[in-house]
């Protein structure tokens, strides 16, 4: 793994080991300096805290305060140091991606990094967009059936989970701040959630028990904030998709809606012969419409998994029994859906389908515009390429807006579309010619194996493509 240092492990001093660690952070001190508020933190407030006396980072949109962390970092002071005043997600993934750093550092959270726009407004609107406020911009509506709340949290692709803990108690965590409301009645699970992702609306709609009409919906009885790290998750069922490639879906344990935008990951945690094993995987929610996986529901976490033959969880996932659990987190990661865009152009080989599905299901699906889709799918042969059906079920069903490639690499191509590997020739082929106007128009999404991302990065940036108009999953 690149690292660009020289990786060391340094002797920390007596009384700094990770126990002394956790036992200070359960000693009451407040560790994130500013009060367990959660402040929104601009990229040029995170910048001040830049010294090791005065220490702040930002790792995958959430900000830490590691002044006191400093002495306990086994990678030392100095390391430590240079990642901070900044957003050092990508230094601290280059380095130690596997570190559970939402756990270790879950005392000292300072808040969440956002959009320096925000603080260009003029302090009206300043003050009425800040997430630490704790004034509940929410509204609610019934019908017989069912009643529904909606909430602003005005930040753009809001976290969000949803618990009901029981019939009555329905709990949502919106950018990390838990409340929960005691219910007039009772309501069925799952709920029915939908997310207006870059104005920040969340709508949830609760089934209710027995049909009526409520006087009130209940009282909203806590807030609090909850920092949950992982959940417990059980697996309902797994499918053969390729030969070496599985469907599984699994369930939380709790009733829980954990919202995972699409493109964005989670990390898998399992026990793997008495060791704990942690990566990413990004879901493949929503393929609700696919009938021969049965019906499956909005709190279903679906996964595709390859299993490699090195592969420690990978191997492990794809050999779980029904009820056998896994643990899940937060979601995470930093894609956004270019709604300035409009045409999106996927490079994708292999496993690397997994992100692009739900972004071709968003894309298509998409209330604000009508997005245009070029799929083009490397594979060795036509058996590895993952839910063809599905896909090609998708692009007759919008032909206008969903066009796929198979490009295969060991066999000839009955397809029609080119055999051979990622190239110059195959994106002048496929790519449109683009003008400096129509650049603005496009975004394109890599995903797949090291040495093919690598090359699809430079062959797109010597189309023109600048740094904001693609995005490369690694
Ligand atoms: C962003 C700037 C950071 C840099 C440049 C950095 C650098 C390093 C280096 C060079 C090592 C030694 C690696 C080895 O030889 O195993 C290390 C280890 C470690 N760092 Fe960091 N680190 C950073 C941030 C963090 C943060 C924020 C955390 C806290 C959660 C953290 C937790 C750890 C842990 C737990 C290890 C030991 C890893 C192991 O034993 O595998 N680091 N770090």
């Amino acid at each position: 793994m690149a690292t660009g240092t020289t990786r060391n492990k340094v002797a920390l001093a007596p009384g700094h080991s990770l126990m002394d660690w956790i036992r200070l952070g359960n000693s009451g001190n407040d560790l994130t300096g500013v009060g367990g508020k959660i402040l929104s933190v601009s990229k040029s407030e995170l910048a001040k805290h830049n010294k090791r006396t005065d220490a702040w980072l930002a790792i995958r949109g959430t900000v830490y305060n590691v002044t006191q962390y400093m002495d306990f970092h086994p990678g030392g002071v100095d390391e430590l140091v240079r990642g901070i005043g900044t957003d050092a997600t990508k230094l601290f993934s280059e380095i130690h991606a596997w570190v559970n750093y939402e756990s270790i550092l879950q005392k000292c959270v300072v808040g969440r990094l956002v959009n320096e726009e925000l603080f260009k407004l003029p302090d009206i609107l300043k003050a009425a967009t800040d997430v630490s406020e704790n004034e509940l911009n929410m509204d609610w509506f019934q019908q017989l059936g069912f009643l529904c709340f909606v909430f602003y949290t005005k930040t753009p692709y809001p976290e969000v989970s949803i618990t009901l803990k029981q019939p009555n108690q329905f709990c949502f965590a919106l950018n990390g701040k838990t409340r929960c409301i005691t219910l007039h009645k009772n309501v069925n699970w799952p709920c029915v959630v939908k997310i207006v992702a870059d104005i920040g609306k969340v709508q949830v709609k609760l089934i209710k028990k027995v049909l009526g009409l409520w006087p009130t919906f209940g009282t909203l009885t806590t807030t609090r904030n909850i920092q949950i790290d992982y959940w417990k998750c059980e697996l309902l069922n797994s499918f053969d998709v390729t030969p070496n490639a599985k469907f599984l879906l699994f369930k939380y344990q709790q009733n829980l809606y954990n919202h995972v935008y699409p493109g964005r990951h989670i990390y898998i945690k399992a026990n793997v012969n008495g060791q704990v094993v942690s990566r990413p995987y990004t879901p493949v929610w929503p393929l609700v419409e696919t009938t021969e996986y049965g019906i499956i529901s909005e709190d279903t976490l679906c996964l595709l998994v390859k299993s490699y033959p090195n592969g420690k969880l990978s191997r492990h996932l794809c050999s779980l029994n029904q009820g056998d659990l896994i643990e899940v987190s937060r979601p995470q990661g930093s894609f956004e859906c270019w709604t300035s865009k409009t045409n999106l152009i996927l490079l994708a080989a292999g496993t690397g389908i997994t992100p692009m599905l739900p972004i071709i299901w968003n894309a298509l699906h998409s209330s604000i515009k009508k997005y245009n889709i070029t799929l083009l799918y490397f594979n060795k042969k036509e058996t590895c390429i993952i839910w063809k059906k599905y896909l090609d079920q998708k692009s007759a069903a919008y032909s206008s807006r969903l066009t796929v490639h198979y490009i295969l690499s060991e066999e000839e191509n009955s397809m029609g579309d080119t055999k051979g590997h990622i190239d110059e020739s195959v994106i002048t082929k496929y790519f449109p010619t683009l003008n400096e106007e129509s650049l603005n128009e496009h975004a394109v999404c890599v995903c797949g194996p090291p040495g093919f991302n690598k090359l699809c990065e430079k062959l797109i940036v010597q189309q023109g493509y600048k740094k904001d108009d693609y995005f490369v999953f690694g």
